[in-house]
């Protein structure tokens, strides 16, 4: 079986990316969303792109972005993958795929059960999904809030097109989480900071050993 694969999300650094690097991680994720301690300019995110070796993937995650800033970012990134983590509808998924060549990952925020079919519509347009906690009614970030959601909601559960967990995971919890929802990919980001917006290398390293040693051993629902 495969290793589970890790995206590291919220690189600000040089030093990040190295650790990414380092330990394994399949993908590292740059975000731009001003809010967010984790926000880079595409200028910055470009010089860190840059230092990526070949075969870790550089994500580019935007919320709502309109096509002047996606022009922007691809313009000026040299990337593997867009996440769109805001509102986007199914049809500005495929019109974002259409316009800039790049597989697009769409992320879904879980809390109840009654989340779980936009999975399966978005499942449709996007290349993969990212399985995200739903942030907190008035949430300053629409992720990276390092919340989890309860993982028995998706324990088993199939869907069309390759997808990742999010949401709060940690070095202490990835191997868990995996084994209850036989995830192949994860995702995570405040759980490898030592504060907001700061990776921290022992963690990423930590958390990338945890989840290529955890083995998926999904529960199935009837
Ligand atoms: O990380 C951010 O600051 C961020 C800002 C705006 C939208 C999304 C954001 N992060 C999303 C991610 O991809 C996170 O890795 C994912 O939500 C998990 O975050 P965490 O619970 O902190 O591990």
């Amino acid at each position: 079986m495969q290793d589970v694969r890790v995206k590291i999300c919220g690189l600000t650094r040089a030093e990040d990316v190295a650790a990414v690097a380092a330990a394994g991680a399949a993908y590292a994720g740059f975000v731009f969303f001003p809010k967010s301690p984790r926000n880079v300019t595409p200028e910055q995110a470009r010089t860190l792109a840059l230092l990526a070796p070949p075969g870790l993937a550089k994500v580019a995650l935007v919320v709502d972005a309109d096509d002047a800033t996606l022009d922007a970012i691809t313009r000026a990134v040299p990337l593997d993958m867009l996440q769109l983590h805001g509102h986007e509808t199914p049809e500005r998924v495929q019109a974002v795929r259409a316009r800039y060549g790049l597989p697009v990952m769409k992320a879904v925020g879980v809390a109840e059960e009654a989340d779980l079919p936009s999975i399966g519509l978005y499942a449709q347009v996007a290349d993969q999904i990212l399985i995200d906690a739903k942030p907190p009614k008035g949430a300053d970030l629409p992720g990276g809030n390092g919340l989890a959601f309860d993982w028995r909601l998706i324990a088993g559960k199939r869907w069309a097109k390759p997808w990742m967990l999010a949401g709060g995971l940690t070095p202490e919890t990835v191997a868990e989480a995996v084994a209850m929802t036989g995830a192949r990919q994860v995702d995570v980001s405040s759980g490898v900071e030592s504060a907001p917006g700061l990776k921290d290398a022992a963690r990423i390293a930590a958390f990338v050993q945890a989840a290529q040693g955890a083995r998926a051993v999904p529960k199935l629902r009837g």
